[in-house]
This record gives structure tokens, C-alpha cells and sequence, in this order.
């Protein structure tokens, strides 16, 4: 999408010098700052410091860092080496494990001087799937939002609510649960967007600045605060992004996701997942008991990550006592029976097995 007017993509490869650069996520929205990714551990500390982040951006940077590792040395070994470093580096989201196993079946039985090549080129095609599997979600999310238009009084927005960051910068470009936002707002539907800031690393600060480099009206709110302005009648439709979907239609989200999806149910507000074929899990029925939960470093709570202070320097603060004990689990699982639906690049969907399995036949197996 367009950073000061300019387009750009979460990341790109740098013909003139045959790297990766990624947008480092970390800095946004007080300073726009890339990185252009040298060795293996910088592809691996990119994914875990959330350099680059969300399920279908760490898949696309997983397999540019196949590539890299082809560059470096086209074997075997160095495949494997490749593949055991970049799935370590985050557990949940599924893209990644579906990024290294698609690359690994383009990449082994090839030539080893036929490597490197294909390995880009497989890079560049996930990328570019990614951003048409994304536009798409887009278009299908589109007629959800003008059917809830067409029912609002003349000249009230469509408001709606998102967790965390499931924007283009979460993925290629357009995002997941963003892409439907964009589409309305550009055929002329009125919308505001309650965006939640999303603790511990208020990952809705970036769908701010998202939303707001793209002119979508929203409100920055506490994670709390959504029940409440579901009671009050004040949301129409709750839109997240997931980072793995089980082929039963459970969806793993960052952390509070659940807690929205039990106020939505309890105030008759619509809950909807977007999300890329490419996020489902078609090995694993039930999420609650099969899907890995990441545990991340407790500083991420003790401290606020990356703020401005009264200076205008982008500095961390220590907002708990010193040594305090802290759990950080990064997301959570909601069952599929409080999915409203699920908006995929084929169109919108039950969260059941049964309408998972007639939207993607030839992947569920
Ligand atoms: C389009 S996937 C976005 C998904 O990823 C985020 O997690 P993280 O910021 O830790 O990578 C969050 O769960 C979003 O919904």
C-alpha cells in the first residue's frame, strides 16, 4: 500500500544487490526504517523480533530466506540448516511450516547449480500470490460490509473492529483483515474502523497508521474497551486476521482475540476471520488442544516497546516493578462456533469442516 504516497510492499528483493529488504515494523509509525537481510540469522531475527510480521509476511520471508541459503551454498545441508533455523524462530503461524515445506519440494530435487533460481523464483511467486490471494479476500470481505451498509441509517459509517495487525503490513500488501476495509473505503462506502491497541505489542498502532495513510476514519481504543462499545450497540462487525485456522474452522489469533469473539457472540455482533488459504492447518481439527502457543520474552509486558517520549526519541520504558513475574502467551484460540464466517481468496465460508473442506477440496485432503 501507499507510505506517503508512495507504494510499497512489506518487502522486496534488491536485483542490484541480490538481497531481501523488509520494512522493520518495529520503528512504525514514529520512523519508516528497512533492512536489507545479509546471512541466515538476520532472516531469523527479522521473524523474531517482528521485524516482519504475521502469518502470510513470515511465510514470504521464510522462503526468500531459502533462497539466500541457495545463494550461499546450493546443498542439501545447507537447505536443512536453512529450514530448521527459520521454523524455530516462531511456532504459531502456520505459513511458515507452509513456506519451508512448498520450498523444500521445489528446491531438493533440483541440480544444485539449478537451486538459487528456482528457490527466488518460488520467493517471488508466493509474494505475488500473496498479494492477488489478499486482494481478493478484499473483494469477497467488500459485499459483507455494503450488505451491513444497506442497513444502516443514511450517512452512518459501517463501524467496524480489529485486533492486533492483520494489515498489509502483516502480509505482502493489502493484508487480510484489512483488505476489506480498503475495498470499501474505495467504492465509496463509509466506514470507521475501532481499532484496538493491542497489547503487549500494540500491534494497533500499525493499523493506524495503516488506515490512516489510507484516509479510513478510526478510533485507537484499550483492548477492554470493545465489550463495551459492542453492549452500546456501537460496533457492526468484528474483523480479525488469524495466524493458523484448523480445517474445523477453530482460529489461532494473537492474544484477546477470544475475549472479542465472546463479546461479539454475547451482543449478536457479527464475527468475522480473513484469512488466505494459505493460514489453514488442514493437519489439526482441534485448536485449543493442537495448536502451539508462543510463549514471548516477558519484556514485551514489563516494558513499552519502541515509544516516543516528550523529546521525540523512539525509546523503551519499564512500566512494572523491577523483576515482577510475567506470562506473555502471544495468542489464543477462538473455537470456530463463535466465527461468524471466514473470508477467504475463494469467497466466504462456515467455519465448519464440512464448508472448509467444499471451499478448498483440493486441499483438505
Ligand atoms: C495476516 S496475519 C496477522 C496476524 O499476525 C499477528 O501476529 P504477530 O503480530 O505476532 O505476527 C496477529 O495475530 C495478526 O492477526
Amino acid at each position: 500500500m501507499k507510505v506517503d504516497g508512495v507504494h510499497y510492499r512489506s518487502l522486496w528483493w534488491n536485483e542490484s544487490d541480490a538481497a531481501l529488504e523488509i520494512i522493520d515494523q518495529r520503528w512504525l509509525p514514529h520512523e519508516f526504517v528497512t533492512q536489507q537481510l545479509g546471512s541466515l540469522q538476520d532472516y531469523a531475527t527479522a521473524i523474531y523480533e517482528l521485524r516482519v510480521r504475521g502469518a502470510p509476511l513470515i511465510g514470504a520471508t521464510a522462503a526468500y530466506g531459502v533462497a539466500f541459503a541457495m545463494q550461499q551454498e546450493p546443498t542439501d545441508r545447507a537447505f536443512e540448516e536453512a529450514y530448521k533455523v527459520f521454523h524455530a524462530t516462531r511456532p504459531t503461524a502456520i505459513n511458515l511450516k507452509w513456506a519451508l515445506d512448498r520450498a523444500r519440494a521445489v528446491v531438493i530435487p533440483l541440480a544444485e547449480a539449478e537451486r538459487f533460481p528456482a528457490a527466488l523464483q518460488f520467493a517471488h511467486d508466493l509474494a505475488d500470490a500473496d498479494v492477488e490471494t489478499n486482494r481478493m479476500i478484499g473483494v469477497h470481505g467488500l459485499e459483507i460490509i455494503r450488505e451491513i451498509a444497506a442497513g444502516k441509517p443514511a450517512g452512518e459509517p459501517v463501524n467496524l473492529l480489529t485486533h492486533c495487525n492483520a494489515g498489509w503490513i502483516a502480509t505482502v500488501d493489502w493484508g487480510t483483515a484489512t483488505s476489506p476495509m480498503y475495498h470499501a473505503h474505495d467504492a465509496g462506502i463509509s466506514i470507521h474502523t475501532w481499532v484496538d491497541e493491542t497489547r503487549p505489542r500494540n500491534q494497533g498502532s500499525l493499523t493506524s497508521w495503516e488506515l490512516g495513510s489510507h484516509g479510513i476514519p478510526h478510533t485507537y481504543i484499550v483492548d477492554n474497551a470493545g465489550g463495551h462499545l459492542m453492549q452500546h450497540g456501537q460496533v457492526d462487525m468484528v474483523i480479525v486476521g488469524t495466524d493458523r485456522t484448523t480445517r474445523a474452522g477453530d482460529v489461532c489469533n494473537k492474544i484477546g482475540t477470544y475475549l472479542k469473539a465472546l463479546a461479539a457472540k454475547a451482543n449478536g455482533v457479527p464475527f468475522y476471520v480473513a484469512l488466505p488459504s494459505s493460514t489453514i492447518d488442514w493437519t489439526v481439527r482441534d485448536g485449543r488442544k493442537e495448536i502451539p502457543i508462543e510463549e514471548r520474552d516477558g519484556r514485551e509486558i514489563s516494558h513499552i516497546f519502541w515509544g516516543k517520549n516528550a523529546v521525540g526519541e523512539v525509546t523503551e520504558v519499564q512500566i512494572t516493578p523491577d523483576g515482577v513475574q510475567v506470562a506473555n502467551p502471544a495468542f489464543d484460540v477462538t473455537p470456530a462456533g463463535l466465527v461468524t464466517g471466514l473470508i477467504t481468496e475463494r469467497g466466504v465460508c462456515e467455519a465448519s469442516e464440512e464448508a472448509l473442506a467444499a471451499m478448498f477440496p483440493d486441499l483438505a485432503g
